[in-house]
Protein backbone atom coordinates (compact mmCIF):
# COMPACT_ATOMS: atom_id res chain seq x y z
CA UNK A 1 0.00 0.00 0.00
CA UNK A 2 1.51 3.08 -0.90
CA UNK A 3 -0.71 5.79 1.68
CA UNK A 4 -2.24 4.25 4.82
CA UNK A 5 -5.23 6.24 6.23
CA UNK A 6 -6.71 4.90 9.54
CA UNK A 7 -9.84 3.60 8.80
CA UNK A 8 -10.15 2.86 12.50
CA UNK A 9 -8.83 -0.37 14.61
CA UNK A 10 -7.77 -3.66 12.70
CA UNK A 11 -7.45 -6.56 13.71
CA UNK A 12 -3.99 -8.12 14.11
CA UNK A 13 -2.72 -10.44 11.18
CA UNK A 14 -1.00 -13.35 12.16
CA UNK A 15 0.33 -12.77 15.49
CA UNK A 16 0.28 -16.26 17.75
CA UNK A 17 -1.11 -15.19 20.85
CA UNK A 18 -3.48 -13.37 19.26
CA UNK A 19 -7.21 -14.53 20.06
CA UNK A 20 -9.27 -11.98 18.57
CA UNK A 21 -11.44 -13.52 16.06
CA UNK A 22 -10.31 -13.57 12.42
CA UNK A 23 -10.70 -10.28 10.53
CA UNK A 24 -14.10 -10.97 7.92
CA UNK A 25 -11.64 -10.41 4.85
CA UNK A 26 -7.87 -10.52 4.90
CA UNK A 27 -6.24 -10.34 1.26
CA UNK A 28 -2.54 -10.29 1.87
CA UNK A 29 0.48 -10.29 -0.93
CA UNK A 30 -1.81 -11.16 -3.63
CA UNK A 31 -0.32 -11.03 -6.98
CA UNK A 32 -2.43 -12.44 -10.30
CA UNK A 33 -1.42 -12.93 -13.80
CA UNK A 34 -3.29 -14.18 -16.45
CA UNK A 35 -0.66 -14.88 -19.12
CA UNK A 36 1.20 -11.85 -20.03
CA UNK A 37 -1.22 -9.42 -18.26
CA UNK A 38 -0.01 -8.44 -14.26
CA UNK A 39 -3.71 -8.03 -12.68
CA UNK A 40 -2.99 -8.25 -9.23
CA UNK A 41 0.45 -7.27 -7.39
CA UNK A 42 0.93 -7.35 -4.38
CA UNK A 43 -2.45 -6.48 -2.81
CA UNK A 44 -3.63 -6.32 0.58
CA UNK A 45 -6.53 -5.53 2.57
CA UNK A 46 -8.08 -6.24 5.61
CA UNK A 47 -11.41 -5.64 6.01
CA UNK A 48 -13.25 -5.73 10.07
CA UNK A 49 -16.76 -7.36 10.42
CA UNK A 50 -19.37 -4.78 10.01
CA UNK A 51 -18.39 -2.65 7.58
CA UNK A 52 -18.98 -1.29 4.14
CA UNK A 53 -16.29 -0.80 1.86
CA UNK A 54 -15.96 0.59 -1.57
CA UNK A 55 -13.45 -0.19 -3.87
CA UNK A 56 -12.67 1.97 -6.58
CA UNK A 57 -10.06 2.39 -9.44
CA UNK A 58 -9.82 2.41 -13.11
CA UNK A 59 -10.86 0.57 -15.50
CA UNK A 60 -8.54 -2.70 -15.76
CA UNK A 61 -7.25 -1.92 -12.38
CA UNK A 62 -7.88 -4.74 -10.81
CA UNK A 63 -11.23 -4.85 -9.02
CA UNK A 64 -13.11 -7.96 -10.37
CA UNK A 65 -9.88 -9.91 -10.50
CA UNK A 66 -9.82 -9.13 -6.52
CA UNK A 67 -13.04 -10.10 -6.25
CA UNK A 68 -12.62 -13.60 -8.07
CA UNK A 69 -9.61 -14.02 -5.97
CA UNK A 70 -11.80 -13.99 -2.64
CA UNK A 71 -14.24 -15.86 -4.24
CA UNK A 72 -11.74 -18.73 -5.24
CA UNK A 73 -12.67 -18.26 -8.76
CA UNK A 74 -9.01 -16.83 -9.74
CA UNK A 75 -6.29 -18.41 -7.99
CA UNK A 76 -3.43 -15.89 -7.40
CA UNK A 77 0.07 -16.47 -8.12
CA UNK A 78 1.08 -15.73 -4.49
CA UNK A 79 -0.26 -14.23 -1.67
CA UNK A 80 -2.94 -15.66 1.06
CA UNK A 81 -6.46 -14.93 1.21
CA UNK A 82 -9.28 -15.44 3.98
CA UNK A 83 -12.46 -15.42 4.83
CA UNK A 84 -13.59 -15.32 8.16
CA UNK A 85 -10.61 -17.80 8.60
CA UNK A 86 -11.36 -20.04 5.75
CA UNK A 87 -10.19 -20.60 2.51
CA UNK A 88 -12.00 -18.91 -0.25
CA UNK A 89 -12.81 -22.48 -1.43
CA UNK A 90 -14.20 -23.42 2.37
CA UNK A 91 -16.32 -19.77 2.80
CA UNK A 92 -18.06 -20.27 -0.47
CA UNK A 93 -18.90 -24.08 0.00
CA UNK A 94 -20.11 -23.12 3.70
CA UNK A 95 -21.87 -19.95 2.28
CA UNK A 96 -20.23 -17.76 4.43
CA UNK A 97 -19.32 -15.09 0.99
CA UNK A 98 -22.08 -14.16 -1.25
CA UNK A 99 -21.43 -12.59 -4.44
CA UNK A 100 -22.79 -10.51 -6.65
CA UNK A 101 -21.08 -10.38 -10.37
CA UNK A 102 -21.24 -7.64 -13.28
CA UNK A 103 -23.75 -8.04 -15.21
CA UNK A 104 -21.07 -9.43 -18.32
CA UNK A 105 -20.50 -12.19 -16.25
CA UNK A 106 -23.73 -13.93 -15.87
CA UNK A 107 -25.82 -15.60 -19.00
CA UNK A 108 -29.24 -14.01 -18.57
CA UNK A 109 -30.75 -16.54 -20.87
CA UNK A 110 -30.39 -19.15 -18.59
CA UNK A 111 -34.10 -20.35 -17.58
CA UNK A 112 -34.10 -19.77 -14.40
CA UNK A 113 -36.85 -17.69 -12.79
CA UNK A 114 -35.69 -14.67 -9.94
CA UNK A 115 -37.19 -17.19 -7.34
CA UNK A 116 -35.19 -20.15 -8.59
CA UNK A 117 -31.69 -17.24 -8.50
CA UNK A 118 -32.61 -16.47 -5.08
CA UNK A 119 -33.08 -20.01 -3.91
CA UNK A 120 -29.35 -20.63 -5.10
CA UNK A 121 -28.28 -18.95 -1.75
CA UNK A 122 -29.94 -21.90 0.01
CA UNK A 123 -27.79 -24.14 -1.77
CA UNK A 124 -24.93 -24.58 0.45
CA UNK A 125 -27.27 -25.18 3.35
CA UNK A 126 -29.46 -28.26 1.18
CA UNK A 127 -29.02 -32.15 1.06
CA UNK A 128 -27.63 -33.54 -2.34
CA UNK A 129 -30.76 -33.84 -4.23
CA UNK A 130 -31.31 -29.91 -3.13
CA UNK A 131 -34.95 -30.40 -1.64
CA UNK A 132 -35.95 -26.78 -0.44
CA UNK A 133 -37.70 -26.72 3.06
CA UNK A 134 -39.82 -24.54 4.41
CA UNK A 135 -37.20 -22.97 5.86
CA UNK A 136 -35.13 -22.44 2.65
CA UNK A 137 -39.02 -21.32 0.95
CA UNK A 138 -39.09 -18.48 3.88
CA UNK A 139 -35.90 -16.87 3.28
CA UNK A 140 -36.11 -16.93 0.13
CA UNK A 141 -39.60 -14.90 0.12
CA UNK A 142 -38.28 -12.45 2.80
CA UNK A 143 -35.39 -12.26 0.36
CA UNK A 144 -37.59 -10.99 -2.57
CA UNK A 145 -39.73 -8.45 -0.51
CA UNK A 146 -36.78 -6.96 1.29
CA UNK A 147 -35.32 -6.19 -2.62
CA UNK A 148 -38.67 -5.19 -3.71
CA UNK A 149 -39.44 -8.58 -6.59
CA UNK A 150 -41.82 -10.29 -4.65
CA UNK A 151 -44.42 -9.47 -8.04
CA UNK A 152 -41.50 -10.39 -10.20
CA UNK A 153 -40.34 -13.91 -8.38
CA UNK A 154 -41.62 -16.01 -11.37
CA UNK A 155 -40.56 -14.13 -14.37
CA UNK A 156 -37.06 -15.43 -15.94
CA UNK A 157 -34.22 -14.01 -14.98
CA UNK A 158 -33.43 -11.88 -18.32
CA UNK A 159 -36.93 -10.66 -18.34
CA UNK A 160 -35.68 -8.09 -15.57
CA UNK A 161 -34.13 -4.34 -15.89
CA UNK A 162 -30.64 -4.06 -15.58
CA UNK A 163 -31.66 -2.64 -11.96
CA UNK A 164 -33.96 -5.18 -11.16
CA UNK A 165 -31.93 -8.25 -11.96
CA UNK A 166 -28.72 -6.63 -9.81
CA UNK A 167 -31.58 -6.58 -6.57
CA UNK A 168 -32.01 -10.12 -7.49
CA UNK A 169 -28.14 -11.17 -6.78
CA UNK A 170 -28.74 -9.05 -3.65
CA UNK A 171 -31.92 -10.99 -3.14
CA UNK A 172 -29.76 -14.26 -3.13
CA UNK A 173 -26.50 -13.29 -0.76
CA UNK A 174 -29.28 -12.10 1.87
CA UNK A 175 -31.15 -15.67 1.57
CA UNK A 176 -27.87 -16.83 1.67
CA UNK A 177 -27.18 -15.06 4.84
CA UNK A 178 -23.85 -14.65 3.81
CA UNK A 179 -21.59 -12.40 6.66
CA UNK A 180 -19.15 -11.62 3.59
CA UNK A 181 -21.13 -9.66 0.73
CA UNK A 182 -18.81 -8.80 -2.69
CA UNK A 183 -20.81 -6.66 -5.27
CA UNK A 184 -19.37 -5.96 -8.48
CA UNK A 185 -20.41 -2.55 -9.50
CA UNK A 186 -24.00 -3.20 -8.58
CA UNK A 187 -25.15 0.25 -9.89
CA UNK A 188 -23.92 0.39 -12.94
CA UNK A 189 -26.95 0.54 -15.51
CA UNK A 190 -29.66 0.51 -12.68
CA UNK A 191 -32.62 2.84 -12.18
CA UNK A 192 -32.42 5.32 -9.35
CA UNK A 193 -34.99 2.84 -7.31
CA UNK A 194 -32.69 -0.06 -7.69
CA UNK A 195 -29.46 2.21 -6.68
CA UNK A 196 -31.74 3.41 -4.01
CA UNK A 197 -32.68 0.14 -2.76
CA UNK A 198 -29.38 -1.79 -3.42
CA UNK A 199 -27.53 1.04 -0.89
CA UNK A 200 -30.16 1.13 1.79
CA UNK A 201 -30.05 -2.76 1.95
CA UNK A 202 -25.99 -3.05 1.89
CA UNK A 203 -26.08 0.08 4.75
CA UNK A 204 -29.06 -2.12 6.56
CA UNK A 205 -26.92 -5.69 6.29
CA UNK A 206 -23.69 -3.89 7.67
CA UNK A 207 -25.69 -2.52 10.99
CA UNK A 208 -27.32 -5.92 11.59
CA UNK A 209 -26.00 -5.91 15.40
CA UNK A 210 -27.96 -9.57 14.92
CA UNK A 211 -25.47 -11.04 11.92
CA UNK A 212 -23.78 -7.97 10.91
CA UNK A 213 -22.65 -8.34 7.07
CA UNK A 214 -19.39 -6.81 5.65
CA UNK A 215 -19.42 -5.83 2.15
CA UNK A 216 -17.09 -4.85 -0.18
CA UNK A 217 -18.73 -2.98 -3.26
CA UNK A 218 -16.71 -1.70 -6.58
CA UNK A 219 -18.29 1.40 -7.77
CA UNK A 220 -17.51 4.41 -10.25
CA UNK A 221 -19.85 6.77 -8.36
CA UNK A 222 -17.55 8.47 -6.07
CA UNK A 223 -20.19 10.64 -4.99
CA UNK A 224 -22.26 8.78 -3.33
CA UNK A 225 -19.12 6.51 -1.64
CA UNK A 226 -19.02 8.80 1.11
CA UNK A 227 -22.51 8.01 2.53
CA UNK A 228 -23.03 4.34 1.33
CA UNK A 229 -19.49 3.57 2.53
CA UNK A 230 -17.83 3.44 5.71
CA UNK A 231 -14.29 3.17 4.52
CA UNK A 232 -12.40 2.93 0.62
CA UNK A 233 -10.37 1.13 -0.82
CA UNK A 234 -7.95 2.76 -3.89
CA UNK A 235 -7.03 -0.09 -5.93
CA UNK A 236 -4.53 0.37 -9.07
CA UNK A 237 -3.06 -3.72 -9.24
CA UNK A 238 -2.00 -2.69 -5.77
CA UNK A 239 -4.35 -1.14 -2.87
CA UNK A 240 -2.67 2.53 -3.15
CA UNK A 241 -4.87 3.26 0.17
CA UNK A 242 -7.52 2.58 2.80
CA UNK A 243 -9.28 4.74 4.93
CA UNK A 244 -12.50 6.69 5.63
CA UNK A 245 -13.68 7.85 1.95
CA UNK A 246 -13.39 11.76 3.04
CA UNK A 247 -9.62 10.69 3.38
CA UNK A 248 -8.95 8.83 0.01
CA UNK A 249 -11.28 10.40 -2.27
CA UNK A 250 -9.03 13.42 -2.02
CA UNK A 251 -7.80 14.51 -5.36
CA UNK A 252 -4.46 13.75 -4.72
CA UNK A 253 -4.96 10.26 -3.94
CA UNK A 254 -8.08 9.96 -7.05
CA UNK A 255 -5.22 11.59 -9.57
CA UNK A 256 -2.53 8.34 -8.50
CA UNK A 257 -5.58 6.11 -9.28
CA UNK A 258 -7.21 7.88 -12.26
CA UNK A 259 -5.04 10.14 -13.83
CA UNK A 260 -4.97 13.67 -13.74
CA UNK A 261 -8.04 14.95 -15.22
CA UNK A 262 -10.19 13.53 -12.31
CA UNK A 263 -8.69 16.46 -10.57
CA UNK A 264 -11.15 18.49 -12.20
CA UNK A 265 -14.38 16.39 -11.23
CA UNK A 266 -13.24 15.90 -7.49
CA UNK A 267 -11.51 19.18 -6.34
CA UNK A 268 -13.26 20.71 -3.78
CA UNK A 269 -14.45 24.38 -3.67
CA UNK A 270 -11.79 27.17 -5.18
CA UNK A 271 -10.92 28.93 -1.89
CA UNK A 272 -10.37 31.74 -4.59
CA UNK A 273 -14.06 31.48 -4.76
CA UNK A 274 -14.58 32.81 -0.96
CA UNK A 275 -12.83 35.78 -1.49
CA UNK A 276 -15.00 38.63 -1.17
CA UNK A 277 -12.63 40.93 -3.51
CA UNK A 278 -12.92 37.82 -6.12
CA UNK A 279 -9.13 37.94 -6.30
N1 LIG B 1 -9.84 -13.68 -18.12
C1 LIG B 1 -8.92 -12.77 -18.43
N2 LIG B 1 -7.93 -13.04 -19.31
C2 LIG B 1 -6.98 -12.15 -19.60
N3 LIG B 1 -6.90 -10.90 -19.06
C3 LIG B 1 -7.87 -10.57 -18.18
C4 LIG B 1 -8.92 -11.48 -17.82
N4 LIG B 1 -9.71 -10.87 -16.91
C5 LIG B 1 -9.19 -9.64 -16.73
N5 LIG B 1 -8.09 -9.45 -17.48
C6 LIG B 1 -7.22 -8.27 -17.51
O1 LIG B 1 -6.76 -8.05 -16.18
C7 LIG B 1 -6.74 -6.66 -15.87
C8 LIG B 1 -7.64 -6.40 -14.68
O2 LIG B 1 -8.99 -6.67 -15.09
P1 LIG B 1 -10.23 -6.54 -14.09
O3 LIG B 1 -11.44 -6.99 -14.86
O4 LIG B 1 -9.91 -7.22 -12.82
O5 LIG B 1 -10.29 -4.96 -13.84
P2 LIG B 1 -11.46 -4.05 -13.31
O6 LIG B 1 -10.86 -3.03 -12.42
O7 LIG B 1 -12.55 -4.91 -12.74
O8 LIG B 1 -11.99 -3.35 -14.66
P3 LIG B 1 -13.46 -2.77 -14.98
O9 LIG B 1 -13.67 -1.57 -14.11
O10 LIG B 1 -13.34 -2.41 -16.44
O11 LIG B 1 -14.43 -3.88 -14.74
C9 LIG B 1 -7.18 -5.95 -17.14
O12 LIG B 1 -6.01 -5.58 -17.84
C10 LIG B 1 -7.96 -7.00 -17.89
O13 LIG B 1 -7.92 -6.77 -19.28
Amino acid sequence: MLFRADAGPRPAVGDPGDTDPPPAVLVEDVTVHYGAVHALDRASLTLAPGRVCGLVGMNGSGKSTLFKTVMGLVRPDSGRVEIDGLSPQQARRRGVVGYVPQSEDVDWAFPVSVRDVVMMGRYGRQNLVRRATAADRAAVDEALERVELTALADRQIGALSGGQRKRAFVARGIAQQASVLLLDEPFAGVDKRSEATISRLLRELAADPDAPRTVLVSTHDLHGLPQLCDEAVLLMRKVLMHGPPETVLRPEPLALAFGLDVLSDHRGPDPADDREDGR
